[in-house]
């Protein structure tokens, strides 16, 4: 991988290596774009089978949070961590401090919190070395573990998207398939329950399928047959490039709504289940809902205002939606074009100068 070319490419600004030997710490932290403010981006433990691939994902999901946070309507720019490790062996005190203060050491441009494999504990010790980490414990006044609140929006994006394909955002007696109920999904399955919705869920975790089975009266699936279910909606909430040559002539739902980053392989695939006139509701507008609620803590976490922001991902992928019909483009376009418009009418805006204590006039004697 020549990674200036790609880093050029997609205009990223900065790639930080992390070593430190005595705990094992090996972090890569990738900041996209600040034009909109810090980068906001989760911190992902992952048993990478080459540092090329921690590497791509760093830089992959880094741009996702600048699309996720513009779109969101944040003040935040985009990037991400990736540690390479197994979360449920390699984890120690001394590597989330050694980690937390390397994030001190970029002085704001980069904040971090959970994604898969890390967790609110790991974020508390990074937070013993820095302030630039949100989703610590409540009892520090923090909001904690994201993930019900990510399943709140992508419920509600949900229901947008079942609206603009059934004529109602009723999700009663709607079938639902879920792939994956880990931390998001298992929330999301409570609201789709309790609004009468008939789930199909699968896992590769027993246990987790086992829960949902047991807890939301749902049928259970194997891996591989999800995407064939008789539904109305199909929630990837596992992996990502689960849209792909292979998955979409299986699809029978109309709308696809789901939690996990990265959903569609390649963009081809958007165009695909465009043209199939399925309604997609693109992953890092309906998945916002963690980040909007971990970015609350930066004013001072309060609940209730972050849940009602989160509470407008129905009218994001409305937009979305109503984007791609007058435009005439897949909604995955649409979100990128609402994401970017936004960048760049902020970055004109910041075109004037303004003094600030850096500046060469503020050193003046
Ligand atoms: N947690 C958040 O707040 C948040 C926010 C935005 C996006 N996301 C994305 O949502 C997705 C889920 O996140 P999570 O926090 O619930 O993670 P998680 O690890 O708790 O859940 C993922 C689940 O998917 C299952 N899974 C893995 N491979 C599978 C396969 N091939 N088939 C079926 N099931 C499989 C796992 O066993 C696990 O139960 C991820 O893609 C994540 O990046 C999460
Ligand atoms: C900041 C975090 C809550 C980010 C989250 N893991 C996401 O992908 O959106």
């Amino acid at each position: 991988m020549e990674i200036f070319k790609y880093m050029e490419h997609y205009d990223y600004e900065q790639l930080v290596f992390c070593q430190d030997r005595q705990s094992g710490l090996k972090a890569i932290i990738a900041i996209h774009d600040t034009t909109l403010g810090p980068a906001l981006g989760g911190t992902r433990m992952w048993t990478y089978e080459s540092e090329e691939e921690a590497i791509e994902d760093a830089l992959r999901l880094a741009r996702g949070m600048t699309y996720k946070n513009a779109a969101a309507g944040l003040n935040l720019g985009g990037g991400k961590t990736v540690i390479i490790g197994d979360p449920r062996k390699d984890k120690n005190e001394e590597m989330f401090r050694a980690f937390g203060r390397y994030i001190q050491g970029l002085n704001g441009r980069y904040i971090t919190a959970e994604d898969v494999g890390t967790t609110v504990a790991d974020m508390d010790l990074i937070h013993e070395e820095t302030d630039y980490v949100t989703g610590i414990s409540p009892a520090f006044g923090s909001s904690g573990n994201p993930s019900p609140v990510t399943a709140y929006g992508v419920y509600r994006g949900m229901k947008a998207a079942v609206m603009e394909a059934f004529g109602t955002d009723s999700l009663e007696g709607k079938v639902v398939a879920v792939q994956g109920v880990g931390n998001v999904a298992y929330n999301l399955c409570k609201h789709l329950h309790e609004e009468g919705a008939h789930l199909v869920v699968t896992d590769i975790n027993k246990e987790a399928v086992r829960r949902a089975v047991e807890d939301f009266n749902a049928k259970a699936v194997e891996p591989n047959d999800i995407y064939s279910v008789e539904c109305d909606v199909y929630a990837p909430c596992a992996l990502g490039a689960t849209i792909n040559d292979v998955t979409i002539p299986q699809i029978k739902a109309k709308v696809i709504a789901g939690a996990a980053n990265n959903q569609l392989k390649d963009t081809k695939h958007g165009d695909l289940i465009h043209e199939m006139g399925i309604v997609y509701a693109p992953d890092y507008v309906i998945n916002a809902g963690g980040v909007i609620n971990v970015a609350d803590e930066l004013y001072g976490y309060n609940s209730e205002r972050a849940l009602k922001k989160v509470e407008g991902i129905y009218n994001n992928i409305a937009r979305v939606i109503e984007i791609a019909k007058r435009d005439g483009i897949p909604t995955y376009q649409a979100a990128d074009r609402l994401a970017e418009e936004r960048i760049e009418r902020m970055r004109n805006s910041r075109s004037q100068f303004l003094q600030n204590g850096h500046h060469i006039l503020s050193r003046r004697p």
